[in-house]
């Protein structure tokens, strides 16, 4: 992201804010409520779209550009709510898999032997993450009977099932118990390890940030304040004094 401003009305929702996440690493994106993290969201996953500035994935220009198509291109993302209530735990990965369908939707609903091919082979795809993420036990269970946690890992499950190279993550624990956090925390470590993945992650979980990411851009008031590893970024007096200064230290005493 590069110079990247947000107007809503008379507020600056983002000042001139730049960030780059390096292949393959864990970006956190912190900053108290109303910084503005839920906006560069929107601007990098393409629901936003910024009054100057520009976002690129390599050279690839994203800016503008609208959201299916930036998915396409590779950038995943979740959401703060749970989206998916509806249908099996296949069902939601399938319709996941959906953009990536070649057979078209006429070839689908013929049964043409390529598109039940294909149909497999996503299927089997499909398992494959479920199971990455912990949740091969319930491919075939409705979404709506299982617990919080898992749902939230259904939701991280379609996003990965658009085979990202980036993965936006926005308050992947929100609402989530203690052994659910910690799972989760988990699981992005394996699929960042095992998918080879970037992913940026918005998250209020200190602990969290602290454990999983490799760097951190903490913003305030639309404006970047910090950057650097976990440990710079903890003891950046300006990053102390607007935010962390609480978290911090309930984390130390942890
Ligand atoms: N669609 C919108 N219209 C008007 N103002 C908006 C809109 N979206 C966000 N804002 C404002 O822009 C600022 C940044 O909001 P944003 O949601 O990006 O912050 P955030 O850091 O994600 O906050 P939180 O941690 O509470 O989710 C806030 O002042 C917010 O009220």
């Amino acid at each position: 992201m590069r110079d990247v401003t947000v107007r809503f009305a008379g507020l600056t929702a983002l000042d001139t804010v730049s960030f780059t996440v390096a292949p393959g690493s864990v970006h956190a994106l912190i900053g108290p409520n109303g910084a503005g993290k839920s906006t560069c969201f929107n601007v990098l996953s393409g629901l936003c779209r910024p009054a100057a500035g520009r976002v690129l994935l390599g050279d690839t220009e994203l800016t503008g550009r609208p959201p299916h198509r930036i998915a396409a291109l590779g950038v995943a993302r979740t959401f703060q709510n749970i989206v998916t209530t509806a249908g099996t735990v296949a069902d939601n990965l399938m319709l996941g898999r959906h953009a990536l369908s070649r057979a078209g939707f006429t070839a689908s609903a013929l049964g043409l032997p390529r598109a039940r091919r294909e149909q497999r082979e996503h299927l089997a795809r499909a398992r494959e993450i479920a199971e990455l993420v912990g949740l091969g036990a319930h491919f075939d269970a409705p979404v709506a009977l299982l617990s919080y946690g898992d749902r939230k890992r259904v939701e991280l499950a379609r996003a990965l099932c658009l085979e990202p190279r980036v993965l936006l993550l926005d308050e992947p624990v929100a609402g989530m118990n203690g052994a659910e956090r910690a799972r989760t925390a988990e699981v992005v470590g394996t699929v960042r390890e095992q998918l080879g993945l970037s992913v940026v992650l918005v998250e209020h979980d200190m602990g969290l940030v602290m454990r999983l990411a490799d760097e951190v851009t903490v913003l305030d008031f639309g404006r970047p304040i910090a950057h650097g590893t976990p440990d710079e970024v903890r003891r950046h007096p300006e990053v102390l004094r607007a935010y962390l200064g609480t978290g911090a230290d309930e984390e130390d005493a942890a």
